[in-house]
């Protein structure tokens, strides 16, 4: 659910002409294995898809249209450090009626919202899910007795839960609460335990009365729907989810306190402001599954008219349901397979930061490189459409390996051109994806028109003949790749300076003010 922050991250490294010691033959051999696995991976199943079931209807229209009636609404919080154009309200078609909408027309990069948490997790909570634990960290805070009636107001409110003996509205709320007591069944000395901790610290619900065991599940159930992985928040809380948000949240980091919320698109007045709840792009079936787990709503089997062209295998929209995710779906399998590769690229990465003299960190950056650039073509091959949005992830992922790579030191100059030249056949299908789905202004893809500029201005200066043996898009002279590098550049610069570093006096304006 939340972003990592510093967009615009990048680096420079020199070229360097030493030959690598490592033999040729053990490079290609690990590149093999590991184009093989991400093939098996990809390729298991037949791949047969089914249209989407007749009848279910989405709960969650969270298409971008500005709300007709809006009932504003005040919670009973103090202030984050800064609160953008935007206003709460009660009147939404969707997540219990409440949500922020704009309070007049934004434009893309606008600072909406900086806040602490509440709560930030201690570090042995970082990562893990919300459990007890969880409960009992918000029992210890210095401000817990604050905390406890503040989250009152959260989803579900108490009232939802004491009130909702299973009624139309709030029979998700009683679903949860029993999923959870069951999940908890084993934990009542647990639950004891806590109880006994807030009566011994003296903290009450808001009517006085001591904290009860349905308190406790159901401060766990406000930790499943609310909690983000740095911590609690009340206002970021009140954004809701949207497959295509118009808003991110970046996380705190330890000089910046605070979270970050900016929108990324062309926000209209009075239109709802969303993030997204997952931390990456999935398929529709994949998130339909997980937000259901997760928040008990139903985005339903349809994809809003934007998305479909873009989830679409084939010529059809792949089963969804929010009791199973296919494990062999195509979709499924080059989710696992992204998956595993990032997490591979990411140890990779960490590693050559600690030891960037080390060949064979650098031999296992190139196989990781050879592999997802073979992932990318498997899936495109399985997926059967190049605009699919699963291959935002696998293009993504393909790049970063060849960012990574064209930092060794030792690169031949040969190899560095080849990898410049993979690098610009990934970029340039990724930004056109990219742009599909997150609009033209989002941050992500001002790194991806970057990386596409710096190879391009290399090549053209090493060898711009390579270039023209890209056969890009009708590309076909050196002037024709010299403006895409020029106009790469441009909208690099255009993008930035829509996301502005000034979340730290702003901070301090309206803390002083
Ligand atoms: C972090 S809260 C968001 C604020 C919530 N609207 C409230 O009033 O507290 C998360 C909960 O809001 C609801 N929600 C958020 N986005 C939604 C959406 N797109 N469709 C339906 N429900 C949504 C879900 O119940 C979810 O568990």
């Amino acid at each position: 659910m939340e972003e990592e922050d510093d967009p615009f991250g990048m680096f420079g490294e020199d070229d360097s002409s030493r030959d690598s010691d490592m033999a040729e033959n053990e490079r290609s051999r690990i590149s093999r294995s590991m184009v093989e696995t991400a093939n098996q991976k990809t390729r298991n199943g037949n791949g047969i898809l089914s249209t989407p079931s007749k009848g279910v209807v989405s709960v969650a229209d969270t298409s971008s249209r500005s709300i007709s009636s809006v009932c504003e609404w005040s919670p009973p919080w103090p202030k984050p450090v800064y609160l953008g154009p935007m206003k709460l309200v009660k009147s939404l078609p969707y997540g219990g009626g409440r949500g922020y909408i704009a309070e007049r027309d934004l434009e893309p990069g606008t600072l909406v919202l900086l806040e602490e948490p509440i709560v930030a997790w201690p570090t042995e909570q970082l990562g893990r899910k919300l459990t007890l634990i969880s409960v009992l960290h918000i029992l210890r805070h210095s401000n817990a007795q604050a905390l406890i009636h503040q989250l009152e107001h959260y989803h579900p409110t108490k009232r939802a839960v004491d009130e909702g003996n299973g009624d139309s509205d709030h029979i998700q709320v009683a679903n949860m609460m029993a999923v959870l007591r069951q999940d908890n069944s084993e934990k009542e000395n647990e639950i004891l335990e806590i109880i006994q901790y807030a009566s011994l610290k003296g903290i009450l619900n808001r009517d006085r009365s001591d904290l009860s065991c349905t308190d406790v599940i159901r401060l766990l159930l406000c930790l499943r729907y609310n909690g983000l992985e740095s911590g609690l928040y009340l206002h970021v809380a009140m954004l809701n989810h949207a497959d295509q948000p118009n808003c991110v949240k970046f996380l705190p980091t330890p000089e910046k306190k605070y979270s970050e919320v900016r929108t990324t698109r062309v926000i209209r007045a009075r239109e709802p402001l969303t993030i997204s709840y997952l931390p990456s792009i999935v398929s529709h079936a994949s998130r339909r599954f997980h937000l259901w787990e997760q928040h008990r709503f139903d985005i339903g089997a349809n994809v809003s008219p934007q998305l479909y062209e873009m989830e679409l295998v084939g010529f059809q929209l792949p089963l969804s349901s929010i009791k199973e995710l296919d494990d062999d779906a195509v979709t499924s399998r080059i989710e696992r397979t992204v998956a595993e590769m990032v997490e591979l690229y990411t140890e990779t990465s960490e590693q050559i930061k600690g030891n960037p003299n080390n060949s064979e960190l650098w031999d296992s950056c190139k196989a990781l490189e050879q592999s997802s650039l073979q992932l990318c073509s498997e899936a495109l091959d399985q997926l059967q459409n190049n605009h699919h949005l699963l291959l935002i992830a696998c293009l993504q992922l393909h790049l970063d390996s060849c960012d990574l790579v064209q930092r060794d030191p030792c690169l031949p100059s040969s190899q560095r051109l080849s990898l410049l030249c993979r690098l610009i056949l990934t970029a340039h299908p990724l930004l056109a994806v990219q742009e599909r789905f997150h609009g033209p202004d989002h941050f992500e893809l001002a790194s991806t028109h970057l990386d596409l500029a710096q190879a391009l201005e290399e090549v053209l200066s090493l060898s711009p003949k390579q270039l023209l043996l890209l056969q890009l898009d009708g590309l076909s002279s050196v002037g024709a790749y010299a403006a895409l590098e020029y106009k790469s550049r441009k909208e690099f610069e255009r993008i930035k300076s829509l996301y502005p570093h000034d979340a730290e006096k702003i901070a301090g304006h309206s803390q002083n003010g």
